[in-house]
């Protein structure tokens, strides 16, 4: 895996960092790639016309600061700086020592670049702090946090303290941070750029979920060879026909609905009664608009007694017993609590709850919501980019469990097939003009998957 996309909790930063160090590059010679780096992206927003507020804590946040400040002084940008704390660390000290500007008490301007405090933070800042950061933040129009915003845990992207300020921008240093993708904390930082230090790639990492690549069908395709995936429709077959019709422009060749009594659909979807017994049925998906009654977890038992690939969804999730095997599930938060009482497993933050279910039931879970988590059984994580929050509309989770069923059906690893979807689901979404209904979105996913082409 390339060192670039990857997500790393404070323990593996300082392990990449240590790695660093140990093959030579000194801490302050770290801490000037990170501030230099960091001091391109604020001059870019700021150049010589802007008054520019560098905030410093006492930790190496605050040292990036101090070496952000003297590399815009030295281009001829207006620069103050605003020491909360003195540097504690020998590099911090010797960043500060390099500064040739002007510290002040408090300053207004046009842009903060936050450098309180980073991946150290380990408890909520103090009232000084904090009064700190709100004066400063309420004085200046653009705000731009170093790392990540001061006052959120940087592994769980829990809020420390209520009321934090938001940011325009969010420079990381080193490699990406779990809250960096998870909320509450990513809502507040802005746009988000990464400023290399040279970290090699760290076994266990998560990583962000990229456009996936995929090519047209081979010469001498055919339908079944493409995918044949099966949804199972229930009391509300309308979710079920639009997870197939999200199925359908995601790759699978063929899109059948299983229904007990017929059901109407569009001319290209075929509606038959359950059978499972079709060798090329490549893979099942149950859950949308099944219900939760008896009838609803026959049909579910019947699904998982098939022994094909199969996809969880919404009322699924709620029947789900213990001993029952599929292959991905994709919960939303209530979901989510549901499947940890039944498999006794939890967590304080997603990335952890998604990663211990994900080893408790042997299934790939897409914990999804504004910021999606996908993990596998065998350890790997990912985080799903932002995405538009006119998704919060009901059955998109349709759209977005059909897509992964297709790219499921069409051969994809449970994994990728679940990384692959919420690309997809995510793309649709950035490109429909919103707001948007599931219906509308569900027509945006062949355009999603040709940017995939
Ligand atoms: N270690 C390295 O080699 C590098 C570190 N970098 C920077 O270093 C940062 C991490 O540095 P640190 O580990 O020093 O962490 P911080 O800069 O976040 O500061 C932590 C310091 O504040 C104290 N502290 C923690 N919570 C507090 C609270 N609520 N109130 C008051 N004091 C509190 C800690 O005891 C520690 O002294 C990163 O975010 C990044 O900005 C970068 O310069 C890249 C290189
Ligand atoms: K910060």
């Amino acid at each position: 895996m390339s060192p670039a996309g990857q997500i790393l909790s404070t323990a593996q930063m300082r392990g990449a960092e240590d790695a660093l160090i140990a093959a030579g590059v000194s801490v302050e010679a770290l801490m000037q790639r990170a501030g230099q780096g960091a001091a391109d992206w604020v001059w870019r927003m700021a150049g010589a016309q802007r008054r520019v507020t560098v905030l410093c804590g006492p930790g190496n946040n605050g040292g990036d600061g101090w070496i952000i400040a003297e590399t815009l002084r030295q281009r001829g940008g207006q620069v103050a700086v605003v020491e909360a704390a003195a540097p504690r660390s020998a590099a911090a000290q010797v960043a500060k020592a390099g500064f040739r500007g002007a510290v002040v008490e408090a300053a207004s301007g046009d842009v903060l670049v936050d450098c309180l405090y980073g991946t150290g933070l380990t408890r909520g800042l103090g009232e000084s702090d904090l009064a700190l950061l709100h004066g400063l933040a309420a004085r200046h129009a653009y705000r731009i946090a170093l790392d990540v915003p001061s006052g959120i845990s940087s592994d769980t992207g829990a809020a420390w303290n209520d009321g934090l300020p938001d940011y325009h921008l969010t420079i990381a240093l080193g490699a990406w941070k779990p809250a960096h993708g998870l909320m509450p904390a990513c809502a507040a930082m802005g746009a988000m750029r990464l400023v290399e230090i040279g970290c090699a790639a760290v076994e266990g990492a998560g990583r962000w979920i990229a456009r996936p690549e995929f090519s047209a069908p081979a010469p001498d395709a055919h339908k079944y060879r493409r995918g044949m995936l099966g949804v199972v429709a229930g009391a509300m077959s309308g979710a079920a026909i639009l997870a197939a019709t999200s199925a359908q422009g995601a790759g699978a060749g063929y899109v059948k609905l299983f229904a007990h009594t017929p059901v109407h659909t569009p001319p290209d979807l075929v509606c038959a009664a359950p059978d499972y017994s079709d060798p090329r049925l490549s893979a099942l998906l149950v859950g949308p608009g099944l219900g939760r009654d008896a009838q609803g977890f026959f049909a579910l038992a019947q699904a998982v007694e098939a022994g094909k690939p199969l996809v969880l969804d919404a009322d699924a999730l709620h029947l789900l017993t213990k001993g029952m095997r599929a292959t991905i599930a994709t919960p939303h938060e209530g979901e989510l609590a549901a499947m940890e009482q039944i498999f006794g497993s939890g967590g304080e933050d997603k990335i952890t709850r998604a990663r211990a279910l994900a080893q408790a039931s042997g299934m790939v879970i897409v914990a999804k919501g504004p910021d999606t988590v996908v993990a596998a059984p065998d350890g790997r994580w990912a985080l799903a980019p932002r995405a538009s929050s006119w998704l919060s509309t009901a059955g998109t989770g349709d759209v977005l469990a059909g897509a992964i069923a297709s790219r499921l059906a069409s051969g994809a690893t449970p994994f990728d097939a679940a990384c692959q979807g919420v690309w997809l689901h995510g793309e649709a979404a950035r490109i429909t003009p919103a707001p948007f209904s599931a219906g509308e979105l569900v027509k945006s996913i062949p355009s999603a998957y040709r940017a995939c082409l």
